[in-house]
């Protein structure tokens, strides 16, 4: 199955690396990329094919993956449309429904949504995946193929679900690392060392993500074990309660959430 991405910027490098790593064929993979430090690098980085053309690009695809920014995607729809045939076209811009872009594309019917993130480059993304109805089963098979080849795979039936997966698990990375660099900072000012302030932090990071995927406990009941009474943790948590960090972070997803509506919106139906 040869895939072509249109735009190889962050993402499609993301999800180029962790097919690859996944066992991919390079060479049946091809790039479609303006720029042409990013082509050339992405030619080494990954020997996929790269090319400038989206004609050439598309030529031999079963499947088109558009990864440019949502504010380039009706004019690279408008490029790529009398090329498709009934080839699958998977979206991941953020925001920009699959009925707006199925006009731009001449009512392509074979149109699916999907909100990946970044950690596909080592196999551990997650991507919210939705289908516009004419796509039949086949087609959606493939694409849960492809996009398990990177992380685990979600359907969802209703397309403004998918606002809420990109305030969730797409940007949610960015969360992540912003939470970690704070206990980095905070590490650092506690007297560690820069280096052994970030391994403690990823390690728990992961040791907590870990344990709460296998333990049959609630999240809270996990957060309640580490929290001895007249402790340590206790100190920190009602030093969070006090700050609304809780509150900061549930209003900081509503605001993704809505941003994603708005591309939809300003992007879109334009
Ligand atoms: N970065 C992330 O974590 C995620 C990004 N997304 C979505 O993925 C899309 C791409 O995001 P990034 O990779 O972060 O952006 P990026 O800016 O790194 O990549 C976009 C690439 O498209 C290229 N490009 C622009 N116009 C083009 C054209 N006409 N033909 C071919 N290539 C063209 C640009 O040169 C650039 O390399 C966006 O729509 C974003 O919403 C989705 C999930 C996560
Ligand atoms: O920030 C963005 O708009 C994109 C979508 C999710 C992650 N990055």
């Amino acid at each position: 199955m040869k895939i072509t991405f249109i735009g190889g910027g962050n993402m499609a490098g993301a999800m180029i690396g962790g097919l690859i790593h996944h066992g991919s064929t390079p060479s049946h993979i091809c790039a479609v990329e303006t720029d042409a430090m990013r082509r050339q690098q992405l030619a080494e980085a990954c020997g996929v094919t790269v090319t400038a053309s989206i004609p050439d690009g598309i030529h031999g695809s079963e499947i088109v993956i558009l990864a440019v920014k949502p504010q380039q995607l009706r004019a690279v729809a408008n490029q790529a449309a009398q090329f498709l045939q009934n080839k699958l076209v998977i979206s991941i811009a953020a925001g920009v429904r699959a009925s707006d872009l199925s006009q731009w594309l001449n009512r392509h019917e074979f149109v699916i949504r999907a909100m990946p993130n970044t950690p596909a480059l080592i196999g551990e993304g997650i991507t919210g995946l939705y289908a516009l109805p004419l796509v039949d089963s086949r087609q959606k098979e493939q694409a849960t193929t492809i996009l398990e080849a990177i992380g685990t795979v979600i359907w969802v039936n209703e397309e403004a679900q998918l606002d809420a997966v990109t305030a969730l698990s797409g940007s949610g990375p960015a969360y992540v690392f912003y939470f970690l660099e704070a206990m980095q900072e905070a590490g650092t000012q506690l007297g560690l060392t820069a280096d052994t302030a970030k391994q403690l932090a990823m390690q728990t990071f992961l040791g907590a993500t870990h344990l709460a995927a296998q333990s049959n406990d609630t999240l809270a009941t996990l957060r309640m074990k580490v929290t001895s009474q007249g402790g340590t943790t206790e100190q920190a948590l009602l030093s969070m309660e006090q700050a609304d960090i809780r509150g900061a972070f549930i209003r900081a997803m509503h605001a993704a959430c809505d941003r994603s509506r708005q591309m939809g919106e300003i992007f879109g139906r334009t």
